[in-house]
């Protein structure tokens, strides 16, 4: 007896409806059948919608059937549905369809299905399936079709979505129009890039991926050894942590991090990150700030050396101490609440050799100094943490491309030869050659102070792996996952609105997310 392989690999890729078209056209060539890989995916489909419905009551499941072949595969799962002994009601307010979808249709009539041209006879059904459209959406869904979106949404019924939630764009994951609302979205065969854009979020719902067996060479010839987009797996996180420690390991080993926060203002910004990148497991740890709150930073974190610095008259890091030097140090995490009258520390920290994480008020000092050129102009490895805010100060010229959220991140990096981390409900890192994508978190972490955490536990990272020469891409993502998993464990123990900053600095812990130090699950 075989099992069905386990494809885990498929799951980090993310493709455009571009690169989907083109990996679907190579298995047609290659002498795929069209109709039996819709069969064979509406199959696959058949199978999820029964392990969703089978547990609540169901009369009666009303299928939505578009002109293409997302209409096709909703009309071959309606076939399936009606000799599992369902009651099926189709609505098709379609006069023209592709072949493949007519003929489908054509044998549905035949077994005394009746197709709809009225949204009103899906009104009493339990469970909609959402088969208007897939990836071939490329205009805004107007009119009475529009009308017919919003009365499904209006409903709030139960929507399971084929491959997309119709109206969705498949790159953008903008709204065309309109939209369904989703309870359950069923991507086929490769994840699109809309399922990774903030703009889909709310529409998607559950999402699962439906693996049909697309042979690895297709996708590696459109996609390449390198993915352009890659989606972050708890696998490819955990690759790179630095573990397990070698048994003969020092404290200088394992980094040595330079934290440039706080303020009178913004205190608890120093702290946070410092608490951050406790966790990380850095194994020296320095925090510059403003002299006057040194004690309360020793107080919180006892085993960070405090570099109290002189300030300015509104209580930011006017500078460093005399003869500190910036050398020492294996990385350099700045920004959580410096106010911006700390540009001086800024520009001097730019100008310097380390590898840098700017974040907050570092990026707003930056956004006043040319920030493309001197980005690029540094020798050392730069993360910037933007959030859509911050984004937009600093590349005002992509500020209309913001609506596609993993494409401008690609261009902000290779513009400014940084890595740019692009904060929001779905993190999206932007490296020279491929854009990373976070699929999991949670709203939890919509609070202030969490991307100062965030700043410390990257820059723990950072400052650890810059001795073993990972690559600085793969920590970061590595960073964000670790982040956004303890945010997602913390909701689940404290609900989404008990997950404070401190809280979640308190959830970092390794072994709550299931690891241990072999590295292991
Ligand atoms: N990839 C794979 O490997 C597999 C893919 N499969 C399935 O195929 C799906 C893609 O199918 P698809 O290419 O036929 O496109 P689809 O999304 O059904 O709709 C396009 C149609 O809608 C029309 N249309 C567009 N906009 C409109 C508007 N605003 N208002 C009105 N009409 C509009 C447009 O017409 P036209 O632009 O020509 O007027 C066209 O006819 C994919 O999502 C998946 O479900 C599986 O079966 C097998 C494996
Ligand atoms: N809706 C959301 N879902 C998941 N994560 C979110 C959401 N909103 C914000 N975040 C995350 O929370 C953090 C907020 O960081 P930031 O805006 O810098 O806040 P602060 O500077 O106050 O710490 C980022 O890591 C961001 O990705
Ligand atoms: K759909």
């Amino acid at each position: 007896m075989f099992n069905r392989k386990n494809r885990t690999e498929i799951q980090h890729f993310v493709v455009t409806a571009k690169q989907m078209q083109a990996i679907e056209t190579r298995l047609f060539d290659a002498g795929m059948p069209v109709a039996a890989l819709m069969e064979k995916v509406a199959g696959r489909i058949t199978q999820r919608i029964l392990s969703k419905i089978e547990s609540i009551p169901v009369t009666s499941i009303g299928v939505i059937v578009g002109p293409g072949h997302n209409g096709g595969d909703a009309l071959v799962v309606a076939r399936e549905l009606h000799f599992l002994g369902y009651s099926l009601v189709v609505y098709c307010p379609f006069s023209k369809q592709k072949e493949l979808t007519q003929s489908h249709l054509k044998y549905i009539t035949s077994l005394g299905i009746l197709i709809n041209l009225n949204i009103e006879s899906l009104q009493n059904c339990d469970v909609i399936i959402d088969g208007m459209f897939g990836f071939g959406l490329e205009r805004p869904i107007t009119d009475e079709l529009a009308e017919a979106v919003n009365q499904i949404n209006a409903w709030k019924k139960r929507v399971l979505s084929i491959d997309l939630p119709s109206g969705i764009h498949t790159d953008t994951g903008e709204v065309l129009g309109t939209a369904i609302n989703a309870t359950d979205t069923f991507c086929l065969g490769l994840w699109k890039l809309a399922f990774l854009q903030d703009s889909a979020l709310d529409y998607l719902g559950n999402v699962e991926l439906i693996d049909f067996d697309i042979p690895l060479a297709d996708i590696q010839a459109i996609l390449g050894k390198n993915p352009e987009f890659r989606r972050i797996t708890k696998e490819n996180a955990i690759a790179d942590l630095p573990l397990p420690r070698p048994l003969t390991s020092h404290k200088y080993k394992n980094g040595n991090l330079l934290i440039v926060a706080g303020s009178h203002r913004y205190t608890g910004a120093a702290i946070l990150a410092g608490l951050g990148a406790r966790a990380s497991g850095v194994g020296m740890l320095s925090i510059a700030v403003p002299k006057s709150i040194k004690p309360l930073l020793s107080s919180q974190l006892p085993e960070a050396l405090i570099v109290g610095c002189p300030e300015t008259e509104d209580g930011a890091i006017l500078d460093f101490p005399s003869h500190f030097s910036l050398d020492q140090f294996d990385a350099i995490a700045c920004g959580p609440g410096l106010t911006q009258s700390a540009s001086t520390i800024v520009q001097m920290i730019l100008d310097g050799n380390q590898p840098l994480i700017l974040d907050a008020d570092g990026l707003n000092i930056l956004a006043q100094l040319d920030p493309i050129s001197t980005l690029s102009q540094r020798q050392a490895a730069t993360v910037i943490t933007p959030h859509p805010g911050e984004f937009k100060r600093l590349f005002p010229d992509l500020v209309e491309e913001l609506k596609n959220r993993i494409l401008v991140t690609q261009k902000a990096a290779q513009q400014s030869q940084s890595i740019v981390l692009l904060k929001g409900a779905r993190v999206c890192i932007g490296t020279e050659n491929t854009v990373w994508m976070n699929p999991e978190s949670t709203p939890a972490l919509a609070r202030g102070g969490s991307g100062d955490v965030l700043t410390g536990l990257l820059g723990g990272l950072l400052a650890a792996v810059v001795l073993n020469q990972t690559p600085i891409d793969a920590i970061v993502k590595t960073a964000v996952w670790w982040h956004a998993q303890a945010g997602i464990k913390a909701a689940k123990d404290k609900t989404e609105l008990g997950v404070d900053a401190f809280t979640l600095t308190q959830y970092l812990n390794l072994l709550q997310l299931g690891l241990n130090s072999n590295n292991h699950n």
